[in-house]
């Protein structure tokens, strides 16, 4: 079986009875997208130094050894197989917090109506299994083609960590909105959606200026981690992920303190954590939190009180977007994830992994 045909899963169905529930309650016309990015990146633009408070490191030097523990202890495989009894009770009260967003949709469809609805979604994990090539990361056609149905009815963006191009190269739709690199790179749809016809978008990339940094911290990590078995290190433009998922677990503490070695050298990037891979990246306030205030900026929502945003994730990363859906206080986190998580997301659907051969 290839990754194509493997994952029919909760979130594909999920996304998709989202949408036909939101289609069937958008009665009214779509509400127009006003501008631009591209126009609206360079009036932004101007307050660009304001918004990116820039090097602000966000204090405490990495701890490696929380990492490499966190990163063992989120294996669903582990989790899975040591789960004792009274963890059954666990996951029942965090299901009863966070419920399935399959079975809330009277609730959904209540505090939705009347409201445009944009729908954010995360790449890795959301919409393609995980799997133990990040180059392989495909997300199947029924996905794609339900991806592209959303966008013809709401504006709909991807978040990623990935590189904005390559995420593009996987999802291979033209009418969305792309911000890549953790909400560093954002681009609008190359088909001009909007009532400014002939604006060609550009995109807003609020750490370019780590672009070198960047470049040569790769070729490092490239260098340092060669001789780690199953070690990978991804260029994802603005940032950098190293991976571990291929690496054997009693490798993992090596590998994590030459990362974090390298990056004493550079104390304007920072490392972060997400599945099985540890991500630098430029130490500026921004995150997919902040890419996802910026598209409801840049789509005319700002302050609106009748946007309806759905931000559907299954990282750590995804957590500051639906921290800034929670203290806006309007729309909707999804978390995609089978175990019981700390997280901000109201919802839950089912991990696309538990169908993939890989956790
Ligand atoms: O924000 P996302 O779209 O979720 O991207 C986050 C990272 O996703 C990718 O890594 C993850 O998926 C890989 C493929 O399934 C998997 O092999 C890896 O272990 C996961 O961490 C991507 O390769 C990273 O660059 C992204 O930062």
């Amino acid at each position: 079986m290839t990754n194509q045909n493997l994952v029919v899963s909760d979130v594909e169905s999920g996304i998709n009875s989202l949408i036909e529930m939101a289609v069937s309650i958008s009665k009214s016309p779509m509400l127009a997208v006003p501008e631009s990015l591209a126009v609206l990146g360079a009036i932004l633009g101007a307050s660009q130094k304001k918004l990116v408070k820039r090097l602000e490191d966000e204090g405490a030097p990495p701890k490696v050894n929380a990492w490499i523990d966190s990163m063992r202890a989120s294996s669903p495989t582990r989790l899975k197989s040591t789960l004792p009894p009274s963890q059954n009770q666990l996951f029942h009260s965090w299901t009863l917090r966070h419920p399935s967003a399959l079975n809330m949709f009277d609730q959904i469809i209540c505090k939705s109506q009347a409201k445009q609805i944009v729908i954010f979604l995360d790449y890795d994990g959301t919409l393609s299994p995980i799997v133990a090539d990040p180059d392989k990361a495909f997300m199947t056609k029924k996905m794609r083609s339900t991806v592209k149905d959303i966008a013809r009815h709401f504006p709909t963006a991807i978040v990623s960590g990935r590189c904005r191009d390559k995420v593009y190269k996987f999802v291979r739709l033209a009418e969305l909105y792309y911000a890549g690199s953790h909400g560093m790179d954002i681009k609008g749809p190359t088909k001009s959606q909007s009532a400014n016809k002939g604006n060609q978008a550009v995109p807003f990339q609020p750490a370019s200026e780590f672009l070198p940094m960047i470049n040569e911290v790769y070729k490092i990590l490239l260098e340092k981690t060669k001789s780690v078995a199953g070690a990978k290190v991804e260029n994802n433009k603005f940032c950098l992920s190293v991976h571990f998922r291929c690496v054997d677990e009693k490798s993992w503490g090596a590998l994590a303190e030459q990362v974090r070695l390298v990056l004493n050298d550079y104390p304007k990037l920072k490392l972060t954590q997400g599945r099985k891979v540890l991500e630098i990246r430029p130490s500026i306030k921004w995150d997919k939190g902040k890419a996802l205030e910026f598209l409801l900026h840049s789509l005319g929502f700002a302050n609106s009180k009748h946007v309806f945003p759905i931000y559907i994730g299954d990282d750590r990363t995804d957590e500051d977007a639906f921290k800034v859906l929670r203290t806006r206080g309007q729309g909707m986190g999804i978390l995609v994830s089978k175990v019981p998580k700390e997280t901000q997301a109201s919802y839950t659907l089912q991990d696309p992994s538990e169908a993939s051969p890989v956790n």
